[in-house]
């Protein structure tokens, strides 16, 4: 049965010298823990650093500098063999003269283990991926779902201390892509394991993770989890990156402790004191197009998108010299307004989140 570990990473950085001598600082002083069995997705525009985490976490990499905690051993110097990790790779990465249960043994087999034990194991992961019938195809007589499934069974066999993701679903159409990330979160549970997942797709990062590191520049903008994520982003990037956000701008007017006074515009509004933000100080929330109310009407914008989506209906507006986006989601109720009409909406104060400068 696969161990459950914990992965602590510690000051981790990775400068590259390019062939014109230039220094590259794709990873620049992360920490990040891992607890055992937890499901951690690295997510974040491209460039900014998460396939070198990751790189470095399996040992295809050496950091500059920091350390790479496995249970309480530091692998960060260690050859990927040396190491308790298993990947799973975009382009699956299997042999292609090899059947399935080929494929799936080659690592134990390569461990020298006896044949019993060997046909014992690759058995039980068949079952597990239900690729029973699988046994004696070639890759090339799968589809790209089935061959990404063989490729997680030959990191699962293994039952290392640690899988790592390198986007492994980026190669699927739509459809397939959502059944394989329900496929390996249930996988994952089942078995337990402690599981890191590089991704740019934010859907995904939201529906696989028990928590998401938001990445940028090689740094680490926020850990938390999913809903942590999306409702108190941490910043303007943070806030735009997962979901859609409107950033407006206010000014704190009153402090009640946990709760401070904010007006935006001339309407005041009680919300959670998220920041060390004092009275006076001129600030800039987060609101998502879904909590506003255009059945109040504390502020009127003239429509400048509307767009009815079956299940809600899509607005721009344009007020304060910015476009905001408005999602109503009960449309069935609500006269709809067109573009050069002015619709009026409130702000649900719970949904208004102040954002760190
Ligand atoms: N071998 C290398 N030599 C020089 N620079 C590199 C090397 N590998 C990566 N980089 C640079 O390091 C930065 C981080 O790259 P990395 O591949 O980790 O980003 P990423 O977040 O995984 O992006 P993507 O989503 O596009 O894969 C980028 O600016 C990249 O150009």
């Amino acid at each position: 049965m696969n161990k459950k570990m914990k992965v602590e990473i510690k000051n981790l950085t990775k400068t590259f010298i390019t062939n014109k001598n230039d220094q590259v600082k794709a990873v620049d002083n992360i920490n990040l823990t891992i607890n055992p069995g937890e499901f951690v997705c690295l997510l974040g525009p491209s460039g900014c650093g998460k396939t070198t985490t990751l790189r470095m976490l399996a040992g295809f990499e050496i950091p500059t500098k920091g350390e790479i905690l496995i249970g309480n051993e530091n692998v960060a110097n260690l050859t990927p063999d040396k190491r308790d990790t298993a990947m799973v790779f975009q382009n699956y990465a299997l042999f292609p003269h090899m059947n399935v249960y080929d494929n799936i043994s080659y690592g134990l087999r390569i461990k020298k283990l006896p044949k019993a034990e060997v046909h014992e194991r690759v058995d039980r992961i068949l079952k597990l991926m239900k690729m029973e019938d699988f046994a004696q195809r070639v890759p090339s007589e799968m589809s790209g779902g089935q061959q990404q499934r063989v490729s997680l069974a030959r990191a699962l066999i293994m039952e290392s201390g640690v899988l790592l993701f390198d986007e492994p679903l980026s190669n699927l159409d739509a459809k397939l892509r959502l059944h394989m990330r329900d496929e390996i979160r249930k996988i994952q549970k089942e078995v337990g394991i402690s599981s890191i997942y590089v991704t740019h797709d934010q859907e995904e990062a939201m529906g696989l993770s028990d928590k998401i590191v938001i990445m940028k520049d090689g740094t680490i903008q926020q850990i938390g989890s999913p809903r942590e994520i999306y409702q108190k982003p941490i910043n303007a990037f943070v806030a735009q990156f997962i979901g859609r956000a409107n950033i407006l701008d206010g000014q704190i007017v009153g402090d009640k402790g946990d709760t401070v006074v904010l007006d935006v515009h001339g309407v005041q509004y009680v919300t959670e004191k998220t920041t060390k933000h004092k009275v006076g100080d001129k600030v800039q929330f987060m609101i998502r197009p879904e909590s506003f109310n255009t059945s109040e009407k504390d502020f009127k914008a003239e429509v400048t998108k509307s767009v009815f989506m079956g299940s809600h209906h899509e607005y721009e507006v344009s007020i304060f010299g910015k476009t905001f986006e408005i999602s109503e989601n009960n449309p069935m109720r609500k006269i709809t307004a067109d573009v050069g009409e002015i619709l009026s909406f409130s702000m649900d104060p719970n949904s208004i989140h102040i954002l760190e400068k």
